[in-house]
């Protein structure tokens, strides 16, 4: 079970280079198997050419080691608290993916303009605070816990997407592979948005009726992981 977790979440991780959202070592893709409580993650540091499935670095949810020649991602604290926040997810991706990370420095929500947008992530794509001094000493930790609090007004499962001020993009899914399909179509979004406001600065968000026509049509009344 353990291999083929490794395989998959190698593989997911290699797309994130593919898709051009990552450079050098950024970023990370995690999975989580819900049975055993353990996830594969990316290893800390590593060149995505060098990395191989054998590398990922199996973790439990205390932030353990379960397996590994290197050290996890150094996001794995954040990937533990969107495991624990959101249930039915099975898939985490950060990225620094230079749209989604402009809006997230800047500071911006990501607003919904058009049916592009409409169709994957339901609304305006928030933008959590940067940390305070006091949580920037267990600062991935305290990214989670500030994502998992900005979910607690929002459906984590209908917006599987999140801007981090100062930082960049967290996005989710039911396995590694559909949380870095959500983190290509957060970057597309980002790009189209920040050129729909260079093209026109009065733009306005789409209306209500068209954002739920789009997103429904594609996920039904309960856009459920897992059910
Ligand atoms: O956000 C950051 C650094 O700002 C990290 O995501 C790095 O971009 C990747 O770190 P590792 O996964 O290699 O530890």
């Amino acid at each position: 079970m353990l291999e083929e977790l490794k395989k998959r979440v190698y593989e997911a991780n290699m797309l994130l280079p593919k898709y051009g959202l990552v450079t050098f070592t950024w970023g990370n893709v995690s999975e989580i198997d819900r049975e055993s409580g353990c996830f594969a993650i990316k290893p800390s540091g590593v060149e995505y050419e060098l990395l191989k499935p054998e590398d990922m670095v199996i973790v439990d949810l205390n932030g353990k080691v379960v397996e590994g020649n290197y050290k996890p991602s150094s996001d794995t604290a954040t990937h533990i608290e969107l495991y624990r926040a959101f249930p039915t997810i099975g898939g985490v991706v950060h990225t620094h993916s230079s749209w989604a990370t402009s809006w997230a420095q800047a500071g911006r929500e990501i607003p919904c303009y058009g049916t592009t947008h409409a169709d994957y992530l339901y609304g305006a794509i928030p933008c959590v605070r940067n940390l305070t001094e006091e949580e920037l000493k267990d600062y991935e930790r305290n990214t989670g816990i500030l994502i998992a609090e900005e979910f607690m007004k929002n459906d984590y499962k209908a917006m599987p997407a999140v801007l981090c001020k100062n930082h960049g993009p967290f996005t989710w899914g039911k396995d590694g592979f559909e949380a870095v399909h959500n983190a290509v179509v957060l970057e597309e979004v980002a790009k189209m948005a920040a050129r729909c406001e260079l093209i026109n600065s009065q733009v306005t968000p789409a209306p209500q009726e068209l954002l739920d026509k789009h997103y429904y049509r594609k996920h039904g009344a309960n856009a459920y992981y897992g059910q």
